[in-house]
């Protein structure tokens, strides 16, 4: 016997009686390519064989160990080709590319095709007969009514084709198999513990991938896994599951219209962590989902399409990504957004925190911020994502940083703006990438000049706080949000967010790029990121500086130097009450109940701390304070200061004149 390589094997046999026909093959997963021999009286043989395995790796690119080399695998692949009639078998077996025969198809009266990765393959010149597919039925469980079938123990998924009569006429039967090693290529989304979406067309891998995930947590991160296995693809057909999902549980469904019940039970029965579900199609499926997911469960679901915008135009799936919804603006709102009055936007949080459009095996596009991606689509930008590919030869993963798909917008019919995406794109072009130290920030932490506004990344912060308190300070002109890291001049994330995805930290190193955190969602914090971000206010002393290599600053609460009394607290925090919930989302003044003058003091300094303006009111015995949406006199930047102001915003009423309209006398404003 001679080993020509850990596949081939040369082997001298002597057989009594050798077939007459020129090659054998044994019933495990060995099989003969070719078989030389030599009758002599038509009673003794030599033998050379060539023995050979179905390809261990036949696809490229996995993790540290992607296989399906396990001696079950290839056991499984016999029980697939067991389907076929012999002689068909026969010839399936001698395809060199066996180990990665994806699905065989059946039809009456028509020719067998075997497909494979490198295409389609006529396995007989011979028609299917009545009596083939007879005999692959016998190897089958039964049909249920998604007319799906599966082999016991095994992961193969066998499905039916119908005449008018309900009687089968043809079959697709695809090989499944557990891919050890394959949901590496998003093994850190995994770990975050988010909820993903993964989608591709048909056949990519999104079935295999989710197994595989289904595997790591239960048996690596030691999680509570349930899965809801509709048509038993993932945990295999039989009662007891298939070794490649681990320890995962697996919740069976009698029928496909029970999927949501079973994806609810799961979660109200069975306590788990992550719910994984295969093929999310319908809008009581979705519905399901985003329930689960309300309820702090981690989903892991697949759905078809080819990209997020498939699953936005899709009115069934719709509220995996939030829904959508169109809203009408007012004249002066669509011509300061550029956009038409009727525009859609996103409804509601999407049941998913990120999503990975396959797109080969090897091959995924991440959207580590589905909500973001979403926004950008409607509103005709070009959404963020981040390209991995599994690099076979370097076994490794191959990261290409975010950034935002060209073109997206002008193919899309789903944008608000058209103009809008195609000035992007054209901005994009002329940017090299990856981006080199963008100077927007000095060595000493200031911003330097610049002529247009400053672009602020926000991460899991309200891109409309941000705007509303930054229009409440007069500076909406010097600083906007963007949904691109790639122009963006500085990251605002909250701190809470940041510990959870560290990859955010990673993109801002690479994009050398400060981040602002915030530690409490308030929205003092907020007006204070605002003047760190436009270099109206310095860093504090343990705050650290945006330098190169250390680039978080936290922005601190401006902490009370005593200990309040009740009575203070329940002042301030009407004050902020009052600002929060009324003065800057309804730009309305509000008058606050009557105080003694050392409190309205404190409450004056609050309310000046979001740089809003104040009025005393009431009698003298019954002083008390109306807090007006009107911006204090910030401290404005110059021709000579850091940011240059692009267009002028409505000049502010005067705060310190002293008087207003009805003769109330203003509060002499504190200093800066
Ligand atoms: N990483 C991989 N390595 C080897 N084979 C794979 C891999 N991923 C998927 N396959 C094979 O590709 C075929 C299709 O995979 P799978 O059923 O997971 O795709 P799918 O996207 O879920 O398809 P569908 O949407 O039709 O259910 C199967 O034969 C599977 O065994």
């Amino acid at each position: 016997m001679r080993a020509l390589n850990s596949h081939v094997i040369l082997l001298d046999v002597h057989y009594h009686q050798v077939p007459t026909s020129s090659f054998a093959y044994f019933r495990n997963s060995h099989f003969i390519s070719s078989l030389r021999c030599s009758r002599r009286n038509g009673i003794r043989c030599s033998a050379s064989l060539q023995i050979r395995r179905p390809s261990d790796r036949f696809y490229s690119g996995n993790a540290s160990s992607p296989s399906t080399s396990r001696p079950e695998a290839a056991t499984e692949l016999n029980l697939f080709l067991e389907l076929l009639p012999l002689k068909m078998r026969r010839e399936l077996y001698r395809h060199r590319e066996i180990g990665g025969l994806i699905e065989v198809v059946m039809d009456l009266g028509r020719k067998p095709l075997a497909r494979f990765p490198s295409g389609d393959w006529v396995i007989s010149e011979q028609p299917i007969k009545h009596e083939d597919l007879c005999h692959a039925i016998s190897k089958v469980g039964e049909f249920s009514d998604d007319n799906r079938s599966g082999i016991d123990r095994s992961l193969h998924r066998i499905s039916a084709i119908r005449n008018r009569k309900m009687q089968i006429v043809g079959l697709t039967c695809r090989v499944g198999r557990a891919v050890s090693g394959s949901a590496e290529i998003i093994r850190d989304l995994v770990e975050d513990g988010g909820s993903i979406l993964v989608i591709g067309p048909p056949g990519v891998g999104k079935t295999t991938l989710i197994r595989e995930i289904a595997r790591t947590l239960a048996d690596e991160f030691k999680k509570r896994v349930v899965i809801v296995d509709t048509s038993n693809e993932i945990g295999g057909d039989g009662d007891v599951p298939h070794a490649g999902i681990g320890r995962a549980r697996r919740m069976q469904v009698p029928n496909v219209n029970m999927q949501h019940n079973i994806m609810i039970e799961a979660v109200e029965n069975h306590m788990p962590e992550t719910i994984i579900i295969d093929e999310i199609g319908t809008e009581l499926e979705a519905l399901a989902a985003s329930t689960i997911a309300q309820r702090g469960v981690q989903l892991v679901g697949t759905a078809h399409g080819m990209t997020i915008e498939n699953i936005i135009k899709n009115p069934y799936l719709q509220i995996l990504v939030g829904g959508i919804e169109s809203v009408t603006l007012g004249d002066e709102e669509a011509r300061k957004r550029k956009v038409q009055k009727t525009i859609l936007e996103r409804k509601g949080h999407p049941t998913f925190t990120c999503a990975v459009e396959l797109v080969s095996k090897t091959e995924c596009r991440v959207h580590h911020r589905l909500d973001a991606t979403v926004d950008a689509i409607l509103a005709g930008k070009p959404p963020l994502f981040e390209l991995r590919q599994w690099d076979d030869s370097a076994n490794d993963l191959v990261k290409y940083p975010p950034m935002p798909e060209k073109n997206h917008g002008e193919t899309s019919d789903l944008t608000n703006n058209n103009i809008m995406s195609s000035d992007i794109a054209s901005d994009k072009d002329d940017k090299d990438y990856p981006r080199t130290w963008s100077k927007k920030w000095s060595t000493n932490g200031s911003v330097i000049k610049r002529s247009s506004p400053m672009q602020v990344y926000t991460y899991k912060i309200l891109e409309a706080d941000l705007l509303q308190v930054a229009k409440v300070m007069g500076l909406e002109a010097v600083i906007d949000v963007t949904d691109d890291v790639g122009t963006a001049d500085a990251i605002l994330a909250s701190s809470s967010e940041m510990r959870q995805n560290p990859w955010i930290r990673g993109m801002a190193k690479f994009h050398q790029l400060p981040v602002f955190v915030i530690k409490s969602n308030t929205m003092a914090q907020m007006v204070k990121a605002v003047r760190m971000i436009l270099g109206l206010e310095s860093f504090g002393s343990t705050q650290k500086k945006p330098l190169k290599g250390s680039l978080d600053i936290e922005i601190e609460d401006d902490e009370p130097k005593r200990k309040p009394s009740l009575e203070e607290i329940d002042a301030l925090e009407e004050v902020r009450l009052a600002i929060e919930y009324i003065v800057i989302p309804g730009g309305e003044p509000v008058e606050l109940l009557p105080r003694r003058s050392e409190i309205i003091a404190r409450q004056l300094e609050l309310v000046q701390r979001y740089h809003l303006a104040a009025e005393k009111s009431g009698t003298e015995q019954n002083p008390r304070l109306q807090i007006l949406p009107l911006r204090l006199n910030t401290k404005k930047p110059s021709k000579s200061s850091s940011v240059a102001r692009k267009k002028t915003s409505p000049a502010p009423v005067s705060a310190d004149d002293g008087r207003n309209d009805t003769g109330v006398t203003r509060l002499p404003i504190l200093p800066e």
